[in-house]
């Protein structure tokens, strides 16, 4: 642990306070490649850069806070996706993450499918172009005004969360003079090793349709009777920010163990099973992704060694990542605006935004990084929580970190990994307008969301 001799730094290393941090780095001007978009670098002046711009620039141009997004990093991150997964399965990225209209065109140049969550995400992404038979329609309550809509436009499918909306989904398909491809999801019991707000294959909870109890079994007997459905494949989503694939293992093995019931019971192989999303980010040095193709080959394996055992045809796998594509292709830029040293406990350094931009600090104690960006620093490393403007003690933005002890008030300073569930996540909370979101891109930097404004806020407020 270190020693700070600065004023704005704690002075007693014997008496930091507890926390989520490692001894301070080596070099806190250095940049991890694991936590920031592939093109960020500093320069041989030191100069942080992305997509070819100068950080300081982007916060002339665009302001602070906000999001900068790696057009190059996101499109690489789909591809690898794409084909590690190869033409014997698909990817649907989860629109959830982050959804806006560039997004959408970059997936679909890319070759991914869709999966979206809303009538939002739904218009969002026939707005910018998305083939509507490439999308997947989820939710545990989607409306029936929802449900309309994405079968008026052919969804290529829509995952049944419920025994209602078995119903739901086939009475309206029928009043359209259509048979709706569906999926069940299902949940197969599994603990995944994340934050308990994020696990969604345990039974207590709301997502999808038990496998105990023959629950699963009876929502497929039933979607079978129906003639507004055609049912494809099950789908099983055990949750998110998740590095040991044992949870996926088990997942595989006992949605495989539904399709082989069916075929017994039913005489009927179903042609698909979709695994869901969950694959964890490194959000700190300390976090050790896997790569697509690892992932890939895994799953496949899986399902293959599965069907194998089962005497099944091994279906096509579909797969939902979102954080795993979009999370580490932006980093959110700030502007320090105070600077608070509480002696023998840690340094306070608040910025422009806070958990109105970044919810995740707050709701599942994520962990993340934070560098400063505007400029080098020799000086030393000083633990400090970086918190934001919102009147709420809870509003950190990264609990514990270390930045030079000579920060100062105009510096900016930027939190990596935040392309996931942040922007999508964010909110108004004490009237703060939501940042935009800056794609850089060789060179070129335009924004893709724009920053929320005043007019914005009181055009909805019409009491
Ligand atoms: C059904 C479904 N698919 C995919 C995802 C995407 O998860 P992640 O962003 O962790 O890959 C989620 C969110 O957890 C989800 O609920
Ligand atoms: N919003 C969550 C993940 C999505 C959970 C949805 N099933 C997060 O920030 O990690």
């Amino acid at each position: 642990m270190s020693r700070s001799a600065h004023p704005a730094g704690p002075r007693h290393a014997d008496v930091l306070p507890e926390g989520h941090y490692s001894a301070p780095p080596a070099d806190l001007n250095a940049l991890d490649p694991k936590v920031w978009a592939q093109t960020v670098g500093r320069d041989a002046e030191g100069t942080v850069t992305v997509g070819g711009i100068d950080v300081n620039r982007l916060a002339e141009e665009y302001g602070t806070p906000a999001y900068v997004i790696d057009e190059a990093d996101f499109r690489s991150r789909a591809r690898a996706w794409r084909t590690a997964f190869g033409t014997d399965a698909d990817v649907f990225y989860a629109g959830k993450a982050f959804l806006s209209r560039a997004v959408v065109r970059w997936l679909h140049e890319e070759g991914l499918n869709l999966d979206v969550c809303s009538g939002g995400e739904l218009a969002t992404a026939l707005s910018a172009g998305m083939p509507a038979d490439r999308i997947a329609f989820h939710g545990n309550n989607k409306s029936e005004a929802e449900i309309t809509r994405a079968i008026e436009n052919g969804v290529g499918r829509i995952v049944l969360d419920s025994f209602q909306e078995i119903v739901r989904v086939a009475h309206i398909a029928r009043e359209l003079g259509k048979r709706q491809r569906v999926q069940i999801r299902i949940t197969v019991g599994v603990e995944a090793h994340t934050h308990e707000f994020i696990a969604t294959a345990h039974e207590d909870q709301k997502f999808g349709i038990p496998l105990a109890g023959g629950q699963a079994a009876e929502a497929v007997r039933r979607a079978l009777q129906l003639d507004g459905l055609e049912l494809i494949g099950i789908h099983s989503h055990i949750g998110s920010q998740i590095f040991d694939m044992s949870g996926f293992e088990v997942a595989a093995h006992r949605v495989v163990g539904l399709l082989k019931d069916i075929r017994d019971e039913h005489g009927v192989e179903l042609p698909e099973i979709d695994l869901g999303g969950g694959l964890g980010i490194a959000y700190t040095s300390d976090d050790d992704p896997r790569e697509p193709h690892e992932i890939a080959k895994a799953l496949t394996e899986i399902v293959t060694r599965e069907c194998e055992a089962a005497k099944l045809r091994t279906p096509r796998i579909s797969v939902e990542p979102g954080r795993a594509i979009v999370g580490p292709t932006a980093f959110t830029l700030y502007e320090v605006g105070t600077i608070k040293p509480l002696d023998h406990i840690r340094t306070y350094v608040s910025v422009d935004g806070g958990m109105s931009d970044n919810i995740r600090t707050a709701l599942y104690d994520a962990e993340y990084s934070v560098a400063l960006v505007s400029r080098t620093s020799d000086a030393e490393p000083m633990l400090a929580r970086v918190v934001g403007k919102h009147c709420e003690s809870g509003d950190i933005v990264v609990k514990d970190a270390f930045l030079p002890a000579d920060l100062a008030p105009g510096d900016l300073i930027a939190v990596p990994a935040t392309g996931a569930y942040c922007r999508s996540m964010a909110s108004n909370y004490n009237h703060v307008l939501r940042p935009p979101v800056v794609a850089v891109h060789e060179g070129e930097a335009r924004v893709i969301v724009r920053r929320e404004t005043e007019e914005d806020l009181l055009r909805l407020d019409v009491g």
